[in-house]
């Protein structure tokens, strides 16, 4: 049956006593305020910290209650006075703020002055966990365009790949090196790789399922790849045609190959919190999968939900307990959004430390073997939501969402991203006055 149906619950995971501290969070914490405020521009903005994310850590009173697992986080110190910075994007000159004021109700007005203690703290609490800077890593070309129906020409690929780069993006997965049985959408992986191999400033991983296509891989120019595990036994099957050990098991010769040649080496577990086959999957299992990859040399494991099922009631327990044998800051997150639920998901993950998302220009996206889920969440969104937040990423937005024109008028659809079609209603509408 499909777990599709039913968004998982709690009340269907093992309960780690998290939620209350989640709650915790008020909306009411990160209001905007009228005056000049752009539409995803939050009001908090901490002191500089650099993008390394090394900030002093100055007060342990809500660190140990609240944030038991925040890692490197900015320096927001109680007594900060939350301003608001307006973002412009590019050459394009779309400003931010364009249209905010009309946004938002008087009632919305937000006194700093007026501000008490408790405000503050609540801010202070929502805001601590967050790092700096987060990375971000572009998953388009190859995870949204093994789905699509109608197979994509190689150079539309390659130029996406580039207008991508442009747009500042230091990590593009470019394609994957498997069984063009399976998924002939990316048969011309080794033309995609010999073609931007060289692509200066941007790093280019690419999936493989095995040596053959590791060694494809490496004879097409790559320099970085990925091994994807599952951590549930029937998506495994499905997917790559074996069971997790037997995967896994592949995965030590990739990651030992790899080692050789100093080509490192990126870990997925897809199915962290549900499987299209079997339903809710438990942490454990994927605490399991992700540290196996971890101890075979993977540089960093970014865990999927391939369906897109997960809500933070589902995410902040898996991520407990994979934080419990992988360090944070090894972890990246990558979440489809069937259910809406990827910007509140990744809100959660990098509140609890973790600083690389997966995501995807336009939404493009899904898996071929998992029937009924839909793209990963947009990369416009995510940039948009963490400008919103101050949290540095080095994209520029108005190239991004021109990456996403390009591909989305290829496609013959609109972009699955809302900050992309927010953006281009206003632009349209301003065009109009
Ligand atoms: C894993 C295999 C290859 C096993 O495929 P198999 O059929 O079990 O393998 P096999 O070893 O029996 O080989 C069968 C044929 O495939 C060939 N072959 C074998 N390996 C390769 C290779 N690397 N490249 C090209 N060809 C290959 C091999 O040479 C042989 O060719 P034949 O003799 O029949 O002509 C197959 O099942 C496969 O390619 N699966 C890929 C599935 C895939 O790409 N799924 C989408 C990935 S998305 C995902 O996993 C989730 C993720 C990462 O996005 C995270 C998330 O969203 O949550």
């Amino acid at each position: 049956m499909s777990s599709l149906e039913e968004p998982l619950g709690l009340d269907k995971l093992p309960s780690m006593n998290t939620i209350d501290r989640i709650q915790r969070f008020s909306s009411g914490a990160c209001r905007p305020r009228v005056d000049n405020l752009g539409m995803g521009n939050c009001w908090i903005e901490g002191p500089s910290c650099s993008t390394s994310n090394s900030c002093d850590e100055d007060d342990e009173e809500y660190t140990a209650e609240t944030f038991p697992w925040r890692r490197q986080t900015r320096d927001l110190s109680r007594g900060d006075s939350f301003s608001q910075k307006t973002m412009t994007m590019g050459k394009n000159s779309l400003k931010f703020g364009a249209i905010d004021n009309s946004f938002y109700p008087s009632d919305y007005q937000y006194s700093p002055k007026s501000n008490t203690k408790n405000v503050q703290d609540m801010a202070y609490k929502f805001m601590k966990g967050i790092p700096n800077f987060v990375k971000i890593v572009e998953v388009g070309p190859r995870d949204g365009l093994q789905n699509e129906k109608n197979i994509v020409p190689t150079d539309v690929k390659i130029e996406l790949i580039h207008r991508l780069a442009s747009s500042g993006l230091s990590v593009i997965e470019a394609t994957s090196f498997v069984s063009p049985k399976w998924v002939p959408q990316l048969a011309d992986a080794k033309d995609v790789m010999q073609a931007v191999h060289n692509l200066g400033g941007v790093r280019l991983p690419v999936l493989t399922p095995n040596l053959k296509g590791f060694e494809a891989a490496i004879a097409a120019g790559a320099k970085e790849v990925a091994v994807f595990a599952s951590a549930s036994e029937s998506f495994s099957k499905s997917n790559i045609n074996c069971s997790i050990e037997e995967s896994l098991a592949r995965y030590r010769a990739v990651t030992w190959a790899a080692k050789e040649l100093s080509i490192p080496v990126r870990g997925y577990v897809s199915c962290v919190v549900g499987c299209p086959v079997e339903g809710p999957v438990p942490p454990s299992k994927v605490a399991y999968v992700a540290k196996e990859l971890y101890d075979m040399g993977c540089f960093e494991i970014s865990l999927g939900d391939t369906i897109g099922v997960g809500t933070p009631g589902t995410v902040v327990p898996m991520l407990l307990a994979v934080m419990a044998v992988v360090p944070a800051e090894k972890l990246a997150v990558h979440f489809h959004d069937t259910y809406g639920q990827s910007l509140p998901n990744i809100l959660v993950s990098i509140q609890m430390g973790i600083s690389a998302v997966d995501s995807s220009v336009s939404g493009l996206g899904g898996c071929p073997y998992a029937k009924g889920a839909s793209g990963n969440v947009a990369t416009e969104d995510v940039v948009y939501m963490l400008k919103g937040l101050g949290v540095k990423t080095n994209v520029d937005l108005a190239k991004l969402m021109s990456a996403g024109d390009f591909i989305s008028k290829h496609l013959g659809r609109p972009s699955g991203s809302k900050t992309a079609i927010a953006f281009s209603r206003a632009t349209a509408d301003a065009s109009k006055i």
